[in-house]
């Protein structure tokens, strides 16, 4: 199948095109490079567009004969989706309408959709599964769940077919080391920790200590990239096969804090570095821990990095040895 990936040139996208490359689909990446990096993007062809450009991603889905999309392109940072919901809703919003429309108009009927964890806001009730209520407590979670609505819309009136992911603490890097996270303004604490072990930053701030949690701070589900790419091929996988339109959610069922987290950096590392204690990030849920039984049941998925000293082995490799990101 001819695959279109857009945001392929980020983060996780760049994880899912080295994954991909190892089947039979062709590659597209579709990406404006506005978060993503050329050089991530190890196979297939990527063009540099954006996805309000609609004439030319219309033209690319003709050209390339597309037949499948995978739709990772977003704008994700949650505290700045609350100081600019407009930014939010139109990049996010605004064209993923975009990108239904062409592939409406070209008969293209599949799409993998990265959504999150954050449309669950505060969850009543720990692990979360697909039927815990969302009530996503920030705009950039709102924006994820408005496609998903719309997603179930475009099947219910025009059959096309959806496997919506939410992915809980995306983390860690390729273990061949070739690409790993470079996000410019970074905010995740698994990268800022080990930009701290690598003197770049002088110290780490834990923000809160007061949670209800065992050490007092936050709990997260922090889940393998490459795991998620293989879910992202088992995913294309099902809707070929003639799956109906899903929603899984992609985790470990995992949970640990930021102090374990940090912990773990020193130990990996074998780095001592100033930790700080600070007040608590605004809108930040105590504990988030996914229930991922749907996703390995129905999908077949086997996360293969399950603990969390993998994880940091895995994206310290990366980070050591690209300590300015990619070239
Ligand atoms: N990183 C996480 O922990 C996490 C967790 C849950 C969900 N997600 C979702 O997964 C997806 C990928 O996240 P990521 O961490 O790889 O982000 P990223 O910023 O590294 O990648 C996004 C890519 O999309 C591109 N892009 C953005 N707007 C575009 C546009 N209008 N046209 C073309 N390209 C555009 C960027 O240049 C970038 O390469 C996002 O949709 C994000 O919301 C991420
Ligand atoms: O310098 C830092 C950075 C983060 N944290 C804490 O570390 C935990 C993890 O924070 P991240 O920013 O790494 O990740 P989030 O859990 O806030 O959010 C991530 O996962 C969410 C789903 O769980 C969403 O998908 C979101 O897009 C994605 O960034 C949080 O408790 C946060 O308060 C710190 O203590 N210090």
């Amino acid at each position: 199948m001819n695959v279109l990936i857009t945001g392929g040139a980020g983060y996780i996208g760049s994880h899912v095109v080295l994954e991909l490359s190892k089947t039979n689909h062709n590659i597209i990446v579709y990406d404006n490079l506005q978060k993503g990096h050329r050089g991530a993007v190890l196979a297939g062809k990527l063009i540099v567009g954006d996805l309000n450009d609609t004439d030319k991603l219309e033209h690319v889905c003709r050209e390339y004969d597309i037949q499948g999309v995978m739709h990772f392109a977003a704008d994700s940072l949650v505290g700045e989706s609350m100081k600019d919901p407009a930014k939010y809703y139109k990049n996010n919003v605004g064209n993923a309408i975009n990108l239904l429309e062409v592939m409406r108009k070209n008969g293209i009927k599949y799409m993998v959709f990265s959504s999150t964890a954050a449309v669950y806001g505060e969850p009543d009730r720990i692990p979360i599964t697909e039927e815990t209520l969302t009530n996503p407590t920030n705009v950039y979670g709102r924006t994820k769940l408005v496609i998903e609505e719309m997603l179930k819309d475009y099947d219910r009136a025009y059959g096309m077919k959806f496997i919506t992911l939410r992915y809980f603490n995306a983390s860690g890097a390729d273990p061949s080391g070739q690409i790993g996270e470079d996000h410019s303004p970074e905010t995740h604490l698994i990268p800022l920790v080990l930009y701290t072990a690598l003197g770049k930053r002088e110290s780490i701030s834990i923000f809160g200590t007061d949670y209800p949690t065992r050490d007092g701070t936050c709990i997260r589900d922090y889940i393998h990239v490459s795991d998620l790419a293989q879910a992202h091929i088992l995913a294309l996988e099902a809707l070929l096969a003639g799956s109906e339109s899903k929603i899984y959610n992609l985790g470990n069922g995992e949970g640990y804090s930021v102090r374990e987290v940090i912990d773990m950096v020193k130990k990996v590392t074998g780095r001592d570095f100033k930790v700080n204690e600070s007040e608590r990030r605004p809108g930040d849920p105590a504990i988030l821990v996914a229930s991922s039984a749907k996703a390995r049941k129905e999908l077949g998925w086997k996360p293969q990095y399950g603990d969390l000293q993998k994880i940091i082995e895995t994206a310290w490799n990366w980070h050591k040895n690209n300590p300015d990101g990619f070239k």
